[in-house]
């Protein structure tokens, strides 16, 4: 994909999203924040032996910011990665419903935090970064209800196996933190990082 300037002529103002996650997107739009262009990086996700798990969603954020950069000379990249984490443990986004359905029976009657790790890269080479955590609890689930949900479709794609936006909302009584970084980019924190390095919208 080729860098986007925009008719003004102003390189420094151009903002390339890094994800090919429409989560991402929606969020930005919703706060009026249009990226001049989409361009999804491709990186390894595999998680390190031990990573914690805001240093796996740091690390993924800031890999996937670096692999688009040489791409679009002159604009800020964003880049984020959401990680659903229980206790130490990091799950997986999973590849099939079975890995799913054992997302889920794991998240089932507890609570769990969702990390999610956002880098911008500045055309001058500035970096800013953040790690935001939400707490998220999730009723018991029973097996039919699983089932159902697994049926729906609505895992794929999804860290841990589920969407809050989505069906998944009728399992989570509360959450405490942000909503928005558990869809997939904390937008208050990603503003603020965007205005720290001079991103003019
Ligand atoms: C927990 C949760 C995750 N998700 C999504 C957000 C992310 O898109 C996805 C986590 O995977 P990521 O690897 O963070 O992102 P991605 O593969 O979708 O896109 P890219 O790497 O190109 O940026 O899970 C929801 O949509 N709702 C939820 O409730």
């Amino acid at each position: 994909m080729t860098t986007t300037v925009r008719e003004d002529g102003r390189g420094a103002g151009c903002l390339v999203l890094a994800s090919a996650s429409p989560r991402r997107r929606d969020l930005l739009r919703q706060v009026g924040v249009e990226p001049d262009a989409v361009d999804p990086a491709d990186v390894d996700e595999t998680p390190r032996k031990q990573e914690l798990p805001a240093s796996y969603a740091r690390r993924l954020a800031r890999a996937k910011a670096r692999a688009v950069a040489p791409r679009h000379p002159g604009c800020f990249i964003l880049a984020a990665d959401t990680v659903v984490a229980a206790g130490r443990r990091t799950l997986p986004k999973p590849p099939d419903a079975e890995t799913a359905r054992q997302c889920l029976e794991l998240l089932s009657g507890g609570r769990h935090r969702v990390y999610g790790g956002v880098c911008i890269l500045a055309p001058d080479g500035r970096m800013a970064e953040r790690v935001v955590v939400t707490q998220v609890k999730m009723k018991r689930l029973h097996a039919d209800e699983i089932q159902r949900y697994l049926d729906s479709g609505d895992w794929h794609d999804k860290a841990g196996g589920y969407a809050i936006q989505g069906r998944a909302a009728a399992f989570i009584p509360w959450i405490n933190g942000s909503y928005a970084n558990v869809v997939g980019l904390p937008v208050v924190e990603t503003l603020n990082l965007l205005e720290g390095l001079g991103y003019d919208p």
